[in-house]
């Protein structure tokens, strides 16, 4: 549905030139959470705006739906761009109106019939569960409540594309939780595609079925979320898994300060629910000594790890690992 192409975008300053983004291509399905992570500096921000042309992308193109926008006039992206909502960090609602006329707003703009705004903006309401609060200020709203009256403003012209520009990261984790909740419905019942930015690991984890992660401009992994908890392919997707507090044990882990070989095992779903440290314990002569263990919860999936020691003899400790390699448990010698 969106097609990025060798997207580069580039800051003059004076002489100097500074690429933000460098050659990105991804390509996002219809009806997908697609998550976008990195650290702070790494380009998210540059990339997403260039998906609605809020930046200029230097060199690259952006197709949706078969259109290029890069090459739109000014007209025909202005058509694009209400098929395309955004929400932003500091929820950026104008402040001098009521969380009504803000929703409204988009309405006004395509000079909607004033009894067809009320109606679509009472809906839209109801759907962000804020009707009491239509005729209050934004000041006189929660940061969770804020974000609601974005997101009911972006979806007002029944958008296909909804982006988030980091949407969760000024609120807390509760909050965070319930905007997650409100996207994965959006999504779920208006088939809305969800292109986020974010430098929280919970997001990717909680709601996002693909991820690509940038560092210094470029894409360095796109992975499905189950396959990046299961196999990270780079140190920094590890490094942002590692983030999640239940991964915390696995630094302290040092192989010198252990007799036995250490192992990591991954598994996924049913995989994950199976006995397999009593089943290597009964089948192989060796003891187990288990040093760490946690499983995360994935929209789609559960994948967990286990950091064991083995301790026997050689061969019967290999013969155990070649049997959990049988098992479907992905197996890293640490
Ligand atoms: N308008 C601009 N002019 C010059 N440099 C810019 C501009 N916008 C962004 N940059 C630079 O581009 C790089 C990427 O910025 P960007 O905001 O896209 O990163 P990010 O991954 O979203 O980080 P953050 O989460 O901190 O916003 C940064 O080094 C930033 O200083």
């Amino acid at each position: 549905m969106i097609k990025i192409e060798n997207l580069s975008k580039s800051f003059k300053d004076n002489k100097d030139e500074f690429w933000a983004v460098k050659n990105v291509s991804l390509d996002i399905n219809r009806g997908e959470i697609f998550g976008i992570i990195g650290l702070s500096g790494a380009g998210k921000s540059t990339l997403i705006r260039c998906l609605n042309r809020l930046e200029e992308p230097t060199e690259g193109s952006i197709i949706i739906d078969g259109v290029d926008i890069t090459n739109l006039s000014k007209g025909d992206l202005r058509k694009e761009r209400k098929e395309i909502g955004m929400i932003f960090q500091h929820f950026n609602l104008l402040s001098q109106k009521t969380v009504y006329e803000n929703i409204a707003f988009p309405l006004e703009l395509e000079k909607m019939d004033k009894s067809k705004i009320k109606e679509r903006v009472d809906k839209l309401l109801e759907y962000v569960e804020l009707t009491d609060k239509k005729n209050a200020y934004p000041s006189q709203l929660s940061g969770g409540q804020k974000q609601r009256v974005a997101i009911a403003r972006a979806l007002a012209n029944n958008p296909k594309i909804l982006l988030s520009d980091e949407g969760t990261s000024a609120l807390d984790p509760k909050t965070t939780k319930s905007i997650l909740a409100l996207l994965s419905k959006i999504r779920q019942e208006l088939g809305v595609t969800i292109v986020l930015i974010t430098h929280q690991m919970e997001v990717v984890k909680d709601i996002c079925d693909r991820v690509a992660i940038m560092e210094n401009g470029k894409v360095i992994e796109e992975n499905t979320v189950e396959n990046l908890f299961k196999q990270p392919k780079t140190k920094t997707a590890q490094a942002f898994i590692d983030t999640l507090s239940s991964n915390f044990e696995e630094e302290i882990i040092n192989p010198e300060d252990f007799k036995g070989k250490l192992i990591r095992l991954s598994f996924l779903g049913n995989n994950a629910k199976q006995p397999i440290v009593s089943k290597i314990i009964r089948n192989f002569n060796i003891d187990v000594n288990i040093l760490s263990g946690n499983i995360n919860k994935l929209q789609s999936n559960s994948v967990g790890h286990l950091i064991l020691e083995l301790l026997g003899d050689c061969e019967e400790v290999q013969k155990a690992i070649e049997f959990l390699n049988n098992e479907n448990v992905h197996v890293e010698v640490i």
